[in-house]
C-alpha cells in the first residue's frame, strides 16, 4: 500500500458524490435528448482524485472520493463503500453513512430505496442477518427522526416523549428510543415501513400545513446495534448509523407560506451544517469537535467519535439545481480540504480550520472580487487593515451558514453557475490570508467577512460554543432578546485556550462555556445609552442600579436565592442516598459566588463596577442555584418551575437515576428539550418572580 493509498484507508470520513437517476415521469416528460445528466461532469483526475463539475464551468471542480453516475445503482455503492463498514461492525467499529443533498436528490432511494431496488441500510441488515447467527452476533434496530426544532422522535413509538440524549460516563444515552431485535429482513421491511408510516403520518408540526408545502423537513435516522452473544449475556459491539438527512433548500427561496418555511428550512439548513462542521472537524483532526451544535450530531457522537468511519454520500438532482451545487461544495470542503492539504503537509490540528475559514473567506473575496476589480480597477485589495487573528479562526469552527450560501450567489451573478470551490487552484492557497496575518481588505469585503465570522456564532441559539461567552443578563428586563443580544462574540484568550485543550470529552467543553460575567458586558450592551465620553448615561446607570437593588433585595439573607437545605435533604432520602453530607451544614455555595466576587469587587474602581460585579454575581449565582435545584429538587418542587410540567420533571428525575447530577451547565438544559429561546425564557420568568413581591 503506497502512502496515498494508506491515507485513503486511514481517512476517517471518506464522501462520494452520487448521481440520482430519473424518474420514470421525470424520464417521460424530458425530450429523449435530456434523460441523460449532461449537466454534471465527472472527472478522474487519476486513479484516486475524482472530481464533479457543473455546467460548462470545467474549472469549477469539487474533489469527491468517487462519483456514482446516474446508472450506477445502490448495490454497487453498498459494495464499493458500505461493506466494509459491516465486516468493519463485527470488529467493534462504528460506522455512519449519511446522505445528503438538495431536495429530491434521490437521498431516501440511496439509504431506504425502494422493494424493487433496496437501499443501503436495507442492503447492510441483510447481509448482517446472513452473517449474523455464524459469528455470535445479533442486531436490533431502532428508528428516529429530528425535526426543525431539534425534537428527537422515536418513530417506533411516536406517541412516547421526545427522545433524550445525555451523556452517562462518556457515552451517549438514550431514554426513550426503542430498540427492536430483527431477525429476518422481512421484520426489518416491516419495521422500516412501520417508521416511515409514522413519520409520514404524524401531525404536521408548526403553521404551515394548510398550504401547498406540505412537506415535512426531517431528518431520519436508523441505528443498526449489533451485540454479540456470550454465555446469554448480550453485550453491544458496534452501531452502524444510516441519516436520510433532510433536503437542503435556500432559506431565502419564495414560498406559498412566507416566513414560516423559511425559518424551518434556516433550521433545518443549521442542522445540516453542524453535521457538515463535525465531518470537517473530524476529517481534520481538530481539537474540539461541535457535536453539540445539533441535536442530530450529538445523537450520533458515540458512532462519530474514536475509529468510526463515516461515509457522506453527496447526492446530486441529475437535473440543474444551485442548491446541489451548494451542497457538494461544502461536502468536499468539509471533507477533502485536510486530504488534500495533508499530502504536502504536516501541519498541526487547529490550524486546520484556520485555513478552512481562510478558503472560505478567500471564496468570498474571490466572489467580491469582480465587482471590486470593476471598482477599484485593480486585483489588489485596499482598505483598512483586517486583523484575522487565530482566534477569528477558532470562531470559524463553524464553517458553514447561510451565509457562505450568500456568497455563492453573489457569485451565481458573476457566472450562470456557481463557482464556489475550484480544487485547482484556490482550494490550498493560503496564502493571502494566513492567520495571524494582517490583510488589506476593501472595507466592503471586510464587512463582508465580519459578518461571516459573526455570523457564524451569532446565528446559533444552542449554547453550542466554547469561545462564546453567554451571559444571563438579567438587568435588561425589556429585551426580549438579552440572551441573544449579550451573547459575545470577541476575542477571548481564555475561552480560545480552553478551546485548544478541549477534547471530545464534554465535561471539559462544559467548564469554558458555563455563564459567565464580562465587566465589559453591560457597557458593550448598552453601547447606545452612553455618554459622549464613554460612561453610561445617568439613566441608564440609575436603572441598572435600580436592578441590581433589587436583586439584592430579594435575596434571603444570608443565603441568597433558592438553597433550600431541608428539600434536599428530603430528596437525598427518596433517593436512597443517606448521606452523611445531609446532615453536615454546608457553606452556601452562592456564597463562594459571592466571594469571588469580593476580590473582584476589592478590586473595582468605581462604585459603578461594584455594583456592575455584584449584579453579575447575582447571575451566576441565580444560574448555578437554578441547575442546582434540577439536580437536587422532587417531582413536586420542579414542576413549581415556569415550564416544567408533569412530563418534564419525570424526565429530571429519570435523569437523575442515571446520572446524579445530569445538569452541570446550561448545555445540559437541552436533554430535557428545552431550547435556547426557551431556557431564557424560563430564567426570565423566574427572576420576574422573585421582583413580585418587592
Ligand atoms: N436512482 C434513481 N432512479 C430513478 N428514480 C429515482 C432514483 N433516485 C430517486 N429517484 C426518484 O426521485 C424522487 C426523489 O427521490 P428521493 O425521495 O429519494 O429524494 P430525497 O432527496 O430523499 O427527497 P427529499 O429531499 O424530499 O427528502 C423520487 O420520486 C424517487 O423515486
Amino acid at each position: 500500500m503506497d502512502s496515498k493509498q494508506f491515507d485513503r484507508a486511514a481517512r476517517k470520513v471518506r464522501v462520494v458524490a452520487k448521481i440520482r437517476g430519473f424518474s420514470a415521469p421525470e424520464a417521460n416528460s424530458e425530450p429523449v435528448a435530456s434523460r441523460t445528466v449532461d449537466w454534471i461532469s465527472v472527472n478522474r483526475e487519476n486513479l484516486e482524485d475524482v472530481t464533479v463539475s457543473f455546467g460548462d464551468q470545467s474549472s469549477s471542480r469539487y474533489l469527491v472520493d468517487y462519483c456514482y453516475k446516474e446508472d450506477e445503482d445502490n448495490e454497487m455503492i453498498y459494495s464499493k463503500e458500505v461493506r466494509p463498514l459491516v465486516s468493519a461492525a463485527f470488529e467493534g467499529r462504528n460506522s455512519t453513512i449519511i446522505a445528503h443533498g438538495a431536495r429530491g436528490s434521490g437521498k431516501t432511494h440511496t439509504i431506504q430505496g425502494s422493494a424493487e431496488r433496496p437501499g443501503l441500510a436495507v442492503l447492510a441488515v441483510a447481509e448482517i442477518l446472513s452473517v449474523a447467527e455464524k459469528n455470535g452476533k445479533s442486531i436490533a434496530v431502532s428508528f428516529y427522526e429530528v425535526d426543525h426544532q431539534e425534537r428527537a422522535v422515536d418513530l417506533l413509538n411516536p406517541e412516547q416523549p421526545p427522545i433524550l440524549v445525555f451523556e452517562d460516563r462518556g457515552r451517549i444515552q438514550f431514554k426513550g428510543l426503542t430498540q427492536v431485535p430483527v431477525k429476518s429482513i422481512a421484520e426489518f421491511q416491516n419495521l422500516y415501513s412501520t417508521a416511515c408510516f409514522s413519520q409520514k403520518g404524524a401531525p404536521k408540526k408548526g403553521g404551515c400545513e394548510g398550504g401547498r408545502e406540505r412537506v415535512r423537513r426531517i431528518h431520519m435516522g436508523l441505528i443498526l446495534h449489533v451485540f454479540s452473544q456470550k454465555k446469554s449475556v448480550e453485550s453491544l459491539v458496534s452501531k452502524m448509523n444510516f441519516v436520510d438527512l433532510a433536503g437542503y433548500e435556500d432559506a431565502r427561496k419564495k414560498s406559498s407560506d412566507g416566513s414560516c418555511l423559511a425559518e424551518i428550512n434556516n433550521r433545518i439548513n443549521k442542522s445540516i451544517y453542524a453535521v457538515l462542521n463535525v465531518c470537517h472537524a473530524l476529517s481534520t483532526n481538530e481539537s474540539h469537535v461541535p457535536y453539540r451544535e445539533s441535536k442530530l450530531t450529538r445523537m450520533l457522537q458515540d458512532s462519530l467519535r474514536g475509529t468510526s468511519k463515516i461515509l457522506l454520500v453527496s447526492c446530486l438532482n441529475p437535473s440543474f439545481c444551485q442548491d446541489t451545487i451548494y451542497m457538494v461544495s461544502l461536502a468536499s470542503r468539509a471533507c477533502h480540504w485536510i486530504h488534500r492539504a495533508s499530502l504536502d503537509s504536516t501541519k498541526k490540528s487547529g490550524t486546520s480550520s484556520i485555513k478552512m475559514v481562510n478558503t472560505h473567506k478567500n471564496q468570498i473575496s474571490k466572489s467580491v472580487s469582480g465587482t471590486t476589480k470593476k471598482l477599484h480597477g485593480s486585483s489588489k485589495l485596499i482598505g483598512k487593515k483586517a486583523d484575522i487573528t487565530v482566534k477569528s479562526a477558532i470562531k470559524g469552527r463553524k464553517l458553514f451558514e447561510e451565509v457562505g450560501h450568500s456568497a455563492a450567489k453573489a457569485e451565481k451573478k458573476e457566472n450562470s453557475v456557481a463557482h464556489v470551490t475550484q480544487a485547482s487552484e484556490p482550494l490550498l492557497d493560503n496564502s493571502l490570508l494566513e492567520a495571524g496575518n494582517h490583510v488589506e481588505l476593501n472595507p466592503g469585503l471586510e464587512k463582508v467577512i465580519n459578518s461571516l465570522t459573526n455570523k457564524c456564532f451569532m446565528q446559533d441559539d444552542s449554547f453550542s460554543e466554547a469561545s462564546q461567552n453567554v451571559n444571563f443578563n438579567l438587568m435588561e428586563e425589556n429585551d426580549d432578546s438579552c440572551l441573544n443580544a449579550s451573547r459575545k462574540v470577541e476575542p477571548n484568550p481564555l475561552a480560545d485556550q480552553d478551546i485548544l485543550v478541549d477534547s471530545e470529552d464534554h465535561q471539559t467543553q462544559a467548564l469554558s462555556v458555563i455563564v459567565q460575567e464580562d465587566p465589559n458586558l453591560n457597557k458593550e450592551n448598552n453601547s447606545s445609552r452612553k455618554n459622549e465620553d464613554g460612561s453610561p448615561s445617568i439613566s441608564s446607570q440609575l436603572r441598572d442600579l435600580s436592578n441590581s437593588l433589587k436583586m439584592l433585595c430579594s435575596l434571603p439573607t444570608p443565603t441568597p436565592l433558592c438553597v433550600q437545605i431541608p428539600e434536599k435533604e428530603s430528596v437525598l432520602l427518596d433517593n436512597k442516598q443517606v448521606s452523611a453530607d445531609v446532615a453536615e451544614p454546608k457553606t452556601p455555595t452562592a456564597d463562594q459566588n459571592m466571594r469571588v466576587n469580593r476580590c473582584d469587587v476589592m478590586s473595582a474602581k468605581s462604585p459603578w463596577e461594584t455594583y456592575s460585579m455584584r449584579g453579575s454575581g447575582m447571575k451566576n449565582s441565580l444560574v448555578e442555584e437554578y441547575l442546582r435545584f434540577l439536580n437536587t429538587a422532587n417531582k413536586e418542587e420542579l414542576k413549581k418551575l415556569k415550564g416544567i410540567g408533569e412530563k418534564r420533571a419525570t424526565f429530571i428525575l429519570e435523569l437523575r437515576e442515571e446520572s446524579p447530577e445530569p445538569f452541570k451547565n446550561v448545555y445540559d438544559l437541552k436533554d430535557i428539550g428545552l431550547s435556547a429561546k426557551q431556557i431564557k425564557g424560563m430564567m426570565k420568568k423566574e427572576v420576574g418572580e422573585l421582583f413580585s413581591e418587592l
